[in-house]
């Protein structure tokens, strides 16, 4: 079945109270950041913090995956040696420009599972674009390594990068998500969108995720609880649309049987590309569990 990555709820790592409060929101992912909601002088001990915390808190069947410092910096390979020690099977790498950054991580990933006894090839990459060099990289990054499971969009760094403002028309973005939702597909990875920095305005972030949907993303990084259940409410069928598949895969299996081709539901032409997307949204409802 298909792994949900609706939600990838951020919590610094330097912040154990909210290792605790994390999983309540249900988030289909968290993601632990080592990156920048760490202070400079607190990342040895923030990292030794998570390490501890990954191996006494039971996250259930929630994905974990940690934002590792870049590997450029000082922090970077020890970053990933300690996490995978501790039980983490998932990075995030923030800055990733290039293929050769993801195949520098996947070759630092295959001595730490050999030193470690861990299977090789299983921790997995979910790579963040965000900046202009990134976004035009998108195709070979996300196919540099078998390891990549996700491409994600980081706006912050990329308005920073590129030397715009991020506004709430979202335009200065729209060249950037479209390139990382096609470079994802063709990858068959999920493309996760960026992070809304304004808690307050829930109603910009609503609008904000309906576009993500709209454009092919598979979910949002979020950065607090109330973000997640908006956004599962957006990436999560709805009854109707769930009945109407239904009703479409019916009908198409009865023409079928009486060796039809075309057919209509309710009116409108039903061909084979329409079937295959009635059968997407029931296999998401199933992961999501709204339909057994
Ligand atoms: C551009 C980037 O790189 S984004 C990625 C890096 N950024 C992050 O990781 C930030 C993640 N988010 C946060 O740290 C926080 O949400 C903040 C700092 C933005 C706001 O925190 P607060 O002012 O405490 O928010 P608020 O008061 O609304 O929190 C309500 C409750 O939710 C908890 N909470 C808030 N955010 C989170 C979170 N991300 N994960 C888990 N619990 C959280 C708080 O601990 C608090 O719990 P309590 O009621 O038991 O005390
Ligand atoms: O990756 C993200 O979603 C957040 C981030 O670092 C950015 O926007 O720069
Ligand atoms: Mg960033």
């Amino acid at each position: 079945m298909k792994k949900l990555r609706r939600t990838m709820l951020f919590c610094p790592a330097s912040e154990p109270k909210m290792f605790f409060n994390t999983p309540i929101y249900n988030p289909d992912c968290i993601i632990f950041d080592l990156e920048d909601a760490v202070a400079y002088s607190e990342k040895d001990s923030a990292r030794d913090l998570l390490c501890e915390a990954i191996q006494s808190i039971d996250y259930k069947d929630i994905e974990i995956f940690v934002r590792v410092n870049p590997l450029y910096t000082e922090f970077g390979e020890i970053d990933v040696k300690e996490v995978v020690k501790a039980g983490v099977r998932n990075i995030r790498l923030p800055m990733c420009e290039t293929p050769e950054d993801v195949k520098r991580l996947s070759l630092l990933l295959d001595e730490v599972e050999k030193e470690n006894q861990i299977e090789l090839g299983s921790v997995k990459i979910q790579c963040a674009i965000e900046t202009p060099k990134g976004v035009l990289n998108a195709l070979a990054i996300a196919t540099a390594s078998p390891r990549v499971v996700a491409i994600s969009f980081g706006a912050e760094d990329f308005t920073r990068t590129l030397g715009v403002d991020r506004t709430k028309t979202a335009k200065e973005l729209t060249h950037a998500r479209a390139y990382i939702v096609l470079a994802a597909s063709v990858a068959n990875v999920d493309a996760i969108d960026t992070v809304w920095a304004d808690i307050s305005d829930i109603e910009g972030f609503k609008e904000e995720t309906r576009d993500a949907k709209i454009l092919g993303f598979s979910g949002k990084s979020c950065i607090h609880p109330s973000q997640v259940k908006e956004v599962h409410r957006i990436f999560t069928p709805t009854e109707n649309e769930i009945e109407k598949s239904l009703r479409i895969i019916q009908a198409a299996k009865e023409a079928e049987e009486k060796g039809l081709g075309v057919i209509t539901v309710d009116g409108k032409m039903v061909d084979k590309p329409v079937i295959q997307k009635a059968e997407r949204i029931i296999d998401l409802a199933k992961a999501a569990r709204v339909l057994k």
